[in-house]
């Protein structure tokens, strides 16, 4: 579970900032936020509900939607070059094929008109030149890759007609079968059960190491924290406040929202 900060960020937020221009007043959510995260790294993004994770997540593939929002500061960099400012042709392009992201609630990402199969396929046809073929093979073969059995059946089925672990599982292959090189999940097991819960986040461990994946992992929880991730940068009120290790900052947080956080955790156990 070792990163390797000394290699260069494939993706960097470099003093973002994230406005939503409202009606009465302007919300500040993100308020100046740097962090680098590492290919093959799981980096975690905790804080309490508000604080700025959306935001920040939905920037680095310029998801918020525009109105209300504006980015009056910063950007994002992939590969050092900046997303923010890219013509629309390009970011669909960039979605999907270098970051992807997985949501917390599938059914509202999932469109349930349509076969799950034919939703992973479509990644790779917006993609580029795949034939029809092809990317229903690519698509059976993310379907197998994130643990779903027979998945040629599963291909033909509609959304309702899976579990929610199942669900979640499909909307994992749609953003993995073009080979993303950053995956963002933001609550991706909020909305499951505790025994499937632990099963997809190790799913997203397993897929990060085989695949050399950066997984940034927005979350409330610290506990799932403490399990998967290498890194953690804290958030409050748009701004980072703390930002290291894992080991590190739950054995000697250093700043009082992250002591408040942990505290609030009780079953934790910080490393020594
Ligand atoms: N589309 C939007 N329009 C207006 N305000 C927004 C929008 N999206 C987010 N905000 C505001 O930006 C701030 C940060 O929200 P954000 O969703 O990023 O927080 P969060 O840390 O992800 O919270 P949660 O854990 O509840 O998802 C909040 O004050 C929120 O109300």
């Amino acid at each position: 579970m070792t990163s390797s900060p000394a290699s260069e960020p494939v993706l960097r937020f470099d003093d973002l900032h994230v406005d939503f221009r409202l009606d009465a007043h302007t919300v500040h959510a993100v308020r100046g936020i740097s962090f680098d995260v590492h290919a093959g790294e799981t980096l975690a993004v905790v804080g309490e509900s508000g604080s700025g994770k959306s935001a920040t997540a939905l920037a680095a593939l310029r998801l918020n939607p525009e109105p209300p929002c504006v980015y009056p500061r910063g950007d994002v960099l992939l590969d050092g070059a900046g997303i923010l400012h890219r013509p629309e042709r390009e970011l669909r392009r960039l979605r999907g094929s270098d970051i992807s992201m997985v949501f917390q609630d599938p059914m509202t990402s999932l469109d349930p008109l349509q076969r799950c199969g034919a939703q992973v396929s479509e990644v790779l046809r917006l993609h580029g030149k795949v034939s029809r073929a092809e990317a229903r093979t690519r698509a059976l073969e993310a379907l197998a890759d994130v643990g779903i059995p027979d998945p040629e059946r599963r291909y033909r089925q509609y959304p309702h007609e899976l579990s929610g672990g199942l669900r979640q599982r499909v909307m994992i292959a749609s953003a993995l079968v073009a080979r993303p090189r950053v995956l963002i999940a933001d609550e991706p097991t909020t909305a499951l059960d505790v025994t499937v819960q632990r099963q997809i986040l190790d799913l997203l461990l397993d897929l990060r190491q085989r695949h050399g994946m950066a997984v940034v992992l927005i979350t409330h929880d610290l506990g799932v924290v403490a399990e998967t991730a290498d890194r953690v940068v804290v958030m409050r009120h748009g701004e980072v406040v703390e930002s290291g290790d894992v080991e590190q900052i739950f054995a000697r947080p250093a700043h009082p929202y992250t002591r408040a956080l942990l505290d609030a955790t009780p079953r934790l156990e910080p490393a020594t």
